[in-house]
């Protein structure tokens, strides 16, 4: 199986990190550093590290789209972009006492460039899994996404859509592979709170129910459940030292999709995204195979 990332809105992302941010007057970064960002690209990062075979789609335009090409190839990481006129946009990630994270809107695309990237679908076999997370970027229409899982439904292949809210309640009835709500976001959709973890799996299996083949409820520092039609898993937390939780979420869907597509085993799956979400977690970038191991020998999932 080989796995397609779909990024419509990627970006450069500026992290700066201080000790203290002073709103309203100059302050003075100790560190600034330049990554490669946009949901999907997080994720086609971490099935690099994990050596599954993989390939990032989306849209790039201008100087700043070159430069997150430049920093993709030098990870190794494939791609097959569709190129745009107006330029890929820089999201400020600050990293203080607390984090902020200022996104762009993004660039607009036009109906040309949206037609290009849509041929693009049609190489997809009954064998690969399509990922798509992010914001939709200028000019998109709402239901861009559900446009492309149309395309790959149509295919045969399996998808992903890492969204919250109503856009997730609406891809359900396309039987997703796999939806990962954290559980403020599952609150959120059945506008009611969460407190107990029998109201927590109670949620995620009405997300099973209206056609999810798999719900992964994640809790940052507090576990995370895996739903699955016949069963329902806990993922203990893993202890650690929290440095960056930009690309926590992602790394965890790129770890169920790549083990997924390799193994089809649902509970390897959740135990490497476990892991893949902690390793990210705990470091600055997005995880690396040497981190990512480290945690998965640490995961432990019970059946309840
Ligand atoms: N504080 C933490 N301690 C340990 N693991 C964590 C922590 N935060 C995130 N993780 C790991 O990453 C996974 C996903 O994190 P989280 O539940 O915050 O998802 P999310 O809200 O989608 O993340 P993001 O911050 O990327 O939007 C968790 O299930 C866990 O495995
Ligand atoms: O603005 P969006 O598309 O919702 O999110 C974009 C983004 O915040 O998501 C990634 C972390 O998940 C970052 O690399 C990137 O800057």
């Amino acid at each position: 199986m080989k796995v397609y990332t779909i990024t419509v809105n990627p970006s450069l992302d500026y992290v700066v990190s201080l000790d203290l941010l002073h709103l309203g007057e100059v302050n003075r970064a100790q560190e600034a550093k330049l990554f490669a960002g946009g949901k999907g690209i997080n994720v086609s990062q971490v099935l690099t590290q994990l050596d599954v075979d993989n390939c990032a789609l989306g849209f790039i335009g201008g100087s700043t789209g070159q430069e997150l090409l430049q920093q993709l190839n030098q990870k190794k990481i494939k791609s097959d972009f569709t190129t745009i006129i107006e330029k890929t946009r820089i999201n400020v990630k600050v990293k203080a006492n607390q984090e902020t994270e200022l996104n762009a809107s993004g660039p607009k695309i036009s109906m040309q460039e949206q037609h290009t990237f849509k041929t693009k679908l049609t190489q997809l076999t009954p064998d690969d899994i399509v990922v798509m997370s992010g914001s939709l970027a200028k000019g998109l229409p709402d239901d861009f996404y559900f446009q492309l899982i149309d395309l790959v439904n149509e295919q045969g292949s399996q998808f992903v859509l890492d969204t919250s809210g109503q856009s997730l309640l609406d891809c359900l009835a396309k039987k997703p592979l796999m939806v990962k709500p954290n559980h403020h976001e599952l609150a959120d959709i059945f506008n009611t709170t969460l407190t107990t973890q029998a109201e927590i799996i109670a949620h995620g299996q009405k997300l099973q129910k209206m056609g999810a083949q798999n719900v992964i409820v994640s809790m940052a520092g507090e576990g995370a459940y895996l739903i699955t039609e016949d069963a329902v898993y806990y993922a203990k937390p893993l202890a650690g030292e929290v440095i960056n939780s930009v690309g926590a979420g992602d790394s965890m869907v790129a770890g169920f999709v790549g083990t997924y597509s390799q193994t089809q085993d649902t509970v390897a799956a959740f135990k490497m995204g476990v892991a893949c979400g902690s390793a990210t977690a705990f470091t600055e970038d997005i995880a690396t195979e040497p981190q990512i191991n480290q945690q998965l020998k640490r995961v432990e999932i019970i059946e309840i």
